[in-house]
């Protein structure tokens, strides 16, 4: 059963095509890897999926009968599409329990859900986010933390929208080694629970996320499968991986 459909969609910019003709399908409680050269249409791609650019043609479908050319970005949040772009957004000036607590009063977080803010409710929600990201002291100012833990600050705030689709891209840029391996630690238990397509060029975090891995090139899907197969494709070395 798949949570997204994209079917022979293509999307140009003052004619020149950066999505063309593309099909990807992400399974529920999937963990997908997209990688591919520079200019071949990832991020094109997922302002397609988050409503924020209309496809020329195709169709895209979340868990199969909402539409997504019809949304915009606020509704495929309501949806539950939930987006992290590579530089982290946290508020550096409140603490990590205060950003998880902005992020829970979201429209998709459990204050919403509940009639009103129920402290208790909330603040098990906050310590189980953390610690799922391994972030132990909510007092601690969020300008303080490292590039990683920022990050991982940043994904929790998206867990609190309980997002059914997560869009993370390029995650472990500017990440330490050993950042870089938990972040693909954390993305690997997330799936499951929750289906994830992972943006990413560091081929070493690809290769810890142990997922199928799809080769975008030229807004259009050059191989996919597990990474040892893709990379070891003509094709793809000759665009990507051997350059
Ligand atoms: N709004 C736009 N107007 C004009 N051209 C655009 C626009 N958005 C993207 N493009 C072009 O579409 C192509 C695909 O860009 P896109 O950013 O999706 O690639 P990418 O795979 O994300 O690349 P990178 O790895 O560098 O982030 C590029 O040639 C880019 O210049």
């Amino acid at each position: 059963m798949s949570i997204l459909n994209i079917d022979n969609v293509s999307k140009s910019f003052d004619g020149f095509r950066a999505i063309n003709d593309l099909n990807l399908a992400i399974a529920k409680g999937e963990l997908r890897a997209i990688i591919g050269p520079n200019g071949a249409g990832k991020t094109t791609m997922m302002d397609l999926i988050t409503g924020k650019i209309r496809p020329d043609q195709g169709t895209l479908f979340f868990d199969t009968t909402h539409d997504l050319t019809r949304l915009d970005e606020a509704g495929t949040a309501r949806l539950g599409i939930g987006r992290k772009f590579q530089k982290p957004t946290v508020i550096e000036s409140l603490t990590v329990g205060e950003n998880i607590d902005l992020a829970l009063a979201g429209p998709r977080g459990v204050w919403s859900a509940l009639r009103g803010p129920d402290r208790a409710t909330a603040s098990r929600e906050r310590a189980r986010l953390l610690d799922l990201v391994r972030l132990a002291d909510p007092g601690r100012l969020a300008g303080e933390l490292s590039h990683g833990q920022k990050q991982w600050l940043e994904i929790a705030m998206l867990l609190a929208q309980e997002p059914r689709l997560l869009l993370v891209d390029e995650p472990a840029a500017g990440m330490t080694d050993a950042e870089t391996m938990r972040t693909a630690d954390l993305l690997r238990d997330l799936a499951g629970e929750h289906s994830i397509v992972v943006v990413e060029h560091d081929m070493d975090f690809v290769r810890a996320l142990n997922c199928r891995v799809t080769v975008l090139h030229q807004g259009h899907v050059l191989a996919e499968g597990p990474l040892d197969h893709v990379s070891a494709n003509p094709e793809v070395i000759d665009v990507y991986l051997g350059r």
